[in-house]
């Protein structure tokens, strides 16, 4: 981060734990718990996944410092084009998902969910098809869920529908460098996610020429600064996703994709549309597919409402003294 580390309890007098139901269950939670921070120069947000280890968390923490402590780099663009972010629901359910976003022109569709098979996949891309019509994008987002003969199956039986994209077909960078040839006749390109954002080496996909473009999430990438050098030396074109933050850690989303050199795709941070509640009074959501770049307020009445239980900020505050330690370390 830009700075020194601030001390372990002003990071943890400024905190608040929230946790806010979801519309839709999405990677297998209903409800999302977040750290919530004012920060010296703004609101700020931690939320690693709960499963995560602590050295990934840590990772995390690095970015909700670097945004609440320091100002963002120059925007070059001060609104972004955001995707509808379709869970892997049953294709009834697709509508009223979808309805939910307002005017996004792109939507990413959950596919290869654990427990389903590729006739789910099929009904509920063919049924957002059908509501996007021909002109919209749609992505797709198997979270590493199919092996390489099974993902360029599914590539091929869902190949009529159109694809701008598949985000990480498969778990490694092997498998992904694997796909991406055996489809190469489809033309459709290949996203990496977790292979970036999970990676010891975030560069490793690129220098195995495993995919087409790079999925960037600021706080597991350590910040929006450290995300916008992995993109520089990768020498790939990116898409900014969200990490499932409230407003103010979209906001750090929306100062990444606002910062990027370059930027052809939408990017997913339409997710505050999946909660059922937010931190700040104007959420970040889309308005005509795009959301603008700006840094909300916290609203204390809305932080209070959704506060955690004792226990789980307890958990939490244990997480970040973690954390802080394992940053301290290598400050
Ligand atoms: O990219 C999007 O459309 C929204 C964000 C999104 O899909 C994700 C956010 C957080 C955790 C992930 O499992 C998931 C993803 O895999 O991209
Ligand atoms: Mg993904």
């Amino acid at each position: 981060m830009t700075g020194s580390l601030p001390a372990l309890d002003d990071v943890l007098d400024r905190m608040r734990v929230v946790a806010i139901p979801l519309h839709t269950r999405f990677r297998g939670q209903t409800v999302r718990e977040s750290v919530v921070l004012e920060g010296p120069v703004g609101a700020t947000e931690f939320c690693p996944f709960p499963e995560y280890a602590d050295e990934e968390a840590a990772s995390w923490l690095r970015a909700t410092i670097e945004f609440g402590w320091t100002e963002p780099p120059a925007p070059l663009r001060d609104e972004v084009w955001v995707n509808a972010t379709l869970p892997a629901v049953p294709a009834d359910a697709v509508a009223e998902v979808l309805s939910r976003y307002d005017g996004c022109r792109t939507v990413k569709v959950k596919v290869a969910e654990q427990g389903q098979t590729l006739d789910d996949d099929v009904a509920r891309v063919r049924e957002t098809r059908r509501i996007l019509g021909p002109e919209g994008r749609l992505r797709l987002d198997a979270n590493g869920g199919w092996n390489v003969d099974e993902a360029e199956h599914a590539i091929r039986t869902l190949e009529p529908y159109d694809l701008e994209y598949v985000e990480q077909p498969c778990a490694t960078v092997d498998e992904l460098a694997q796909v991406r040839s055996r489809i190469r006749d489809l033309g459709i390109p290949v996203a990496a996610d977790e292979s970036v954002r999970k990676a010891s080496d975030p560069l490793a996909v690129a220098r195995a020429g495993a995919a087409d473009l790079l999925v960037i999430k600021a706080q597991p990438l350590g910040g929006v600064r450290r995300a916008l050098e992995i993109v520089e030396a990768a020498g790939l074109p990116a898409v900014v996703s969200s990490a499932l933050e409230t407003s103010v850690g979209i906001a750090m989303g929306a100062a990444l994709a606002a910062a990027l050199p370059s930027l052809e795709q939408d990017c997913g941070l339409a997710t505050v549309d999946l909660f059922t509640g937010d931190v700040v009074r104007e959420s970040l959501v889309p308005r005509g597919g795009r959301i603008r770049v700006r840094r909300p307020e916290l609203d204390h009445e809305l932080v209070e409402r959704y506060a955690a239980s004792p226990e789980r900020a307890e958990w939490w505050r244990a997480r970040v003294a973690r954390s802080h330690a394992l940053l301290a370390a290598v400050a």
